[in-house]
């Protein structure tokens, strides 16, 4: 399997009044074409830069980002985004939200073509009904689904996420895994993951990544061997609390508090 994303040795300091603060020294990273990795690690340890970089929306000072073959200089539309705050436009319904990058990248596609795509997705996950909507209708698990179709409906090569379940409830969280495991089987691409949710990453991931303390490296990689079939029972199997056990051990680690008890 080829690798869609390539991280190879990127360092990157942002410029402060104090100086210079080193964020990423020495990162390398491999996504295989299809997989999904979600990126774990300890508060402000670079995980919301390595998205910046792989998006194009900034160069790092030293090293190098590979997207399907061609080096990342600059913003690209075969990126596909989704934040925390689903970033919805409140004049627009969630239908014309999720048409959105059509409008850009597809703009000659005929509106039939871009509503029955946007529909398609919508129904996948579970939005039907919702279409003609505006975000201030919709709770925040319905807007974060909406922004999860926005995300793909172009047919991105590679979708990243940054903690987009992160201001859920616990079970809307734990529906929209389930949204998202659904999403995947119907229409396979390759994903980058940022959560603090270590459950999370095992339900969603095919491999999770624990990165170090700032600045951060590649600590520990764990392959993910589990069905792709997953019910969310599965995360309170004996072999699964020992995957959660480990990667905890691992944050500790990075956090330098691996002498600590518990
Ligand atoms: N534009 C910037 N200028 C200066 N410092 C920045 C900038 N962006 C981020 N930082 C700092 O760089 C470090 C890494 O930030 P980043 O957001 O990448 O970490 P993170 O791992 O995503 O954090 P968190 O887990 O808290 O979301 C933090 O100390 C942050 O304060």
């Amino acid at each position: 399997m080829t690798d869609l994303i390539e991280i190879k040795d990127v360092h990157h300091a942002y410029q402060t009044k104090a100086g210079p603060l080193p964020v990423l020294a020495g990162l390398d990273l491999a996504v295989p074409e299809g997989e999904f990795c979600a990126v774990v690690g300890p508060s402000g340890c670079g995980k919301s830069t390595l998205t910046r970089l792989i998006a194009g929306l900034m160069r790092p000072d030293k090293g190098e980002v590979w997207l399907h073959g061609e080096r990342v200089s600059s913003p690209r539309q075969t990126v596909g985004m989704a934040f925390q705050n689903p970033v919805l436009l409140e004049w627009r319904t969630i239908l014309d939200n999720v048409i959105l990058p059509l409008e850009i990248v597809a703009s000659d596609m005929p509106r039939k073509k871009r509503v029955a795509r946007a529909e398609e997705l919508l129904e996948m996950v579970g939005l039907s009904g919702f279409e003609g909507k505006r975000p201030s209708e919709l709770s925040g698990g319905m807007r974060q689904r909406a922004s999860l179709c926005r995300a793909i409906v172009h047919k991105p090569d590679v979708l990243i996420m940054d903690e987009p379940f992160g201001a859920l409830d616990n079970f809307t969280r734990e529906d929209l895994w389930q949204t998202m495991r659904n999403l995947r089987a119907a229409e396979p691409f390759t994903a980058l993951l940022i959560t603090h949710d270590l459950r999370e990453s095992v339900y969603l991931g095919d491999e999770v990544i624990v990165l170090s303390d700032r600045p951060a490296r590649t600590q520990y990689v764990m392959d993910i061997d589990l069905p792709d079939d997953r019910p969310l029972a599965i995360l309170f199997e004996p072999h699964v609390g020992d995957m959660l056990h480990t990667l905890r051990d691992q944050i500790k680690i990075a956090q330098g508090r691996d002498g600590e008890a518990g």
